[in-house]
């Protein structure tokens, strides 16, 4: 059995976010044994066919524009970083969800990032769950959103720590 987070992140701070999920995840499935593994895997490379025994996929990135980023916004937050990569600008969670190999069985979980300011609406976890239902994913669910005090960052003091308590509680529904 196991597990994957897949992530995107364009300035590092879901990667971190996906980080600590993932080691929360390693802490509550500690007991299951060896076989109970978790990887952590980029978007832009991850396969559109998930391995037979993963049963749980937790999947998170970015807030864009009110929803999952596009290829203009990932180009414009690469700029920003003053990064040219041309495989993190194609391929983000819409993109990756669209080519996907759907799964009926499989769990998924949706987190994003996003900043933590009154009446910013959209959030690309809830974006990401409903297209991940619209393409068959028939267990797919909004998950956290974890917040950034600004664009780019940082992340919010303690949302590191939430989200590797939120890893060990995802840990059961593997
Ligand atoms: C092009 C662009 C559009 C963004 N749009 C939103 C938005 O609609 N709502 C929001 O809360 N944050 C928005 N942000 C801020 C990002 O959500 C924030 O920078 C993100 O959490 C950083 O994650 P990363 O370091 O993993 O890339 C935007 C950032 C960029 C670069």
């Amino acid at each position: 059995m196991s597990v994957e987070v897949i992530f995107e992140s364009m300035f590092g701070n879901t990667r971190t976010i996906a980080e600590a999920v993932a080691e929360g995840l390693r802490e509550g499935l500690g007991s299951r044994g060896p076989e109970a593994t978790v990887s952590l895997v980029d978007v832009s490379q991850a396969p559109a066919d998930l391995p037979e025994d993963v049963m749980l996929l937790v999947l998170g990135g970015p807030t864009h524009a009110f929803s999952m980023s596009r290829p203009a916004t990932r180009e414009d937050a690469l700029g920003q970083a003053h990064v040219h990569d041309a495989e993190r600008a194609s391929t983000g969670l819409r993109e990756w969800i669209a080519q996907a190999r759907p799964s009926a069985d499989v769990t998924v979980i949706t987190f994003d990032t996003r900043v933590k300011k009154a009446f910013v609406p959209g959030s690309a976890a809830r974006s990401a769950a409903r297209a991940l239902a619209a393409e068959g994913f028939a267990r797919a669910e909004r998950g956290e959103t974890f917040w950034v005090a600004d664009s780019p960052g940082p992340l919010l003091d303690g949302e590191v720590e939430r989200a590797r308590a939120w890893g060990v509680q995802l840990a059961a529904r593997a």
